[in-house]
């Protein structure tokens, strides 16, 4: 076959530089005010834009494959989540170390052109609340409903709703989780209060570890893993889904488990940097406009603090440290389970 003539690429053209270099429009110059700092603001925002951008191509990568009903072992497809929520972190590193370049303006540059923004705020960056969203923050969980409604136009909200009604990364990490053989089948695996099972064992070990003033540990640990009617109703991870993630985390020396290892580490290391971008951003804030309400119309720095509290999404996996046992007291596993848990 003839191959097609392709008209060659330029370098202009391929990036669109003509549209990209020439979206920044300070309100100041068109309110013939000097604000020579507000260059630097739009430049800083639409570079953060750019990233969330990306940030949200992985996302949805990663999801797509998460929504298959199931993963074999031996697929490709975990690695690549792994390698892509990697990616995710490295770019979540960049955003927060470009506060320093933020922070170069000072809060006497920012206050040049500061009320001309109002009532815009970042607030309004539909792709952070979609981020938020795609990992799996939902609507109830978020800190200052109200504004969220009032300060976005319609068309935005449409697009945060939209991703919020989606299957989420941790809702699609929980079913995978649930799915995970190895634990499942044998009667090994369900507490049956004889000491002969898994959880069983591990629960008599874990007590055994616990100082005085840790014992309320041990009825969370029989409320999460053990008596499934207890299981609290709020939490998102399921208690078989629970089981797997400890299991994962205890087991992860076992071939099979390395990926699934690092892939909850990885996610765990998404909420760790989005909470450091958020803290660097209250920082920031805090030095740029001290206690003054935001443009938004927030009560600023004091709303950030609440939203970055409340705002971490696997936190529930992040709380399974607290049930941790050292290799060398962990059960032996039956031969069955460390052969299918080897390379072959
Ligand atoms: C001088 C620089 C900045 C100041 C003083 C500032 C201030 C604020 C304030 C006060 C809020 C709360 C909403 C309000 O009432 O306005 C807010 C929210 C927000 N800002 Fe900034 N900001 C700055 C730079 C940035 C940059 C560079 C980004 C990057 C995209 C950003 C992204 C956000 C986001 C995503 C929110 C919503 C956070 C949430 O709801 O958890 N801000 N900002
Ligand atoms: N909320 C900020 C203003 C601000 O930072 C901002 C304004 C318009 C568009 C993006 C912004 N960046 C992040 O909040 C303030 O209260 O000063």
């Amino acid at each position: 076959m003839e191959k097609k003539e392709r008209a060659p690429v330029y370098y202009s053209e391929y990036l669109q530089l003509q549209k990209i270099l020439n979206a920044q429009e300070p309100e100041s110059a068109k309110e013939g005010i000097r604000a020579d700092d507000e260059m630097l603001f739009i430049i800083i925002h639409q570079t953060y834009e750019l990233w969330f951008k990306q940030i949200l191509h992985e996302l949805s990568l990663v999801r797509d494959i998460f929504k298959q009903p199931s993963i074999p072992n031996n697929a490709p497809d975990i690695y690549n989540t792994v390698h892509r929520l990697n990616r995710v972190c490295r770019i979540l590193e960049i955003a927060v170390s470009q506060m320093n370049v933020m922070e170069t303006m000072t809060p006497l540059d920012f206050l040049d052109f500061r009320d001309l923004l109002r009532p815009a705020s970042g607030f309004q960056s539909i792709q952070f609340k979609m981020i938020e969203a795609t990992l799996g923050l939902s609507y109830d969980q978020r800190h200052g409903k109200g504004y969220y409604l009032s300060q976005l136009n319609p068309y935005d909200i449409e697009l945060v709703k939209k991703a919020e009604s989606e299957q989420s990364i941790l809702v699609l990490v929980n079913q995978w989780l649930e799915r995970m053989p190895y634990v499942q089948d044998d009667p090994y695996w369900k507490h049956n209060g004889d000491n002969n099972s898994f959880w069983d064992k591990y629960y008599e070990v874990y007590k055994n570890s616990l100082s005085e003033v840790e014992m309320a540990n041990l009825s969370a640990f029989e409320k999460l893993f053990i008596n499934d009617k207890d299981y609290p109703a709020e939490r998102r991870f399921s208690a078989q889904a629970n089981r797997s993630a400890l299991f994962i985390m205890l087991y992860r020396d076992h071939p099979l488990l390395h990926l699934p290892y690092e892939l909850l580490n990885t996610l765990l290391e998404v909420d760790e940097l989005m909470a450091m971008w958020r803290y660097r951003h209250i920082h920031m804030v805090q030095r740029t406009i001290g206690k003054r309400v935001g443009t938004g119309g927030s009560t600023g720095a004091e709303y950030l603090r609440a939203a970055a509290d409340s705002h971490y999404v696997f936190k529930e996996l992040a709380e399974l440290t607290s049930f941790l046992l050292p290799r060398n007291l962990l059960p032996a596993l039956p031969e069955k389970v460390i052969k299918e848990l080897s390379y072959n």
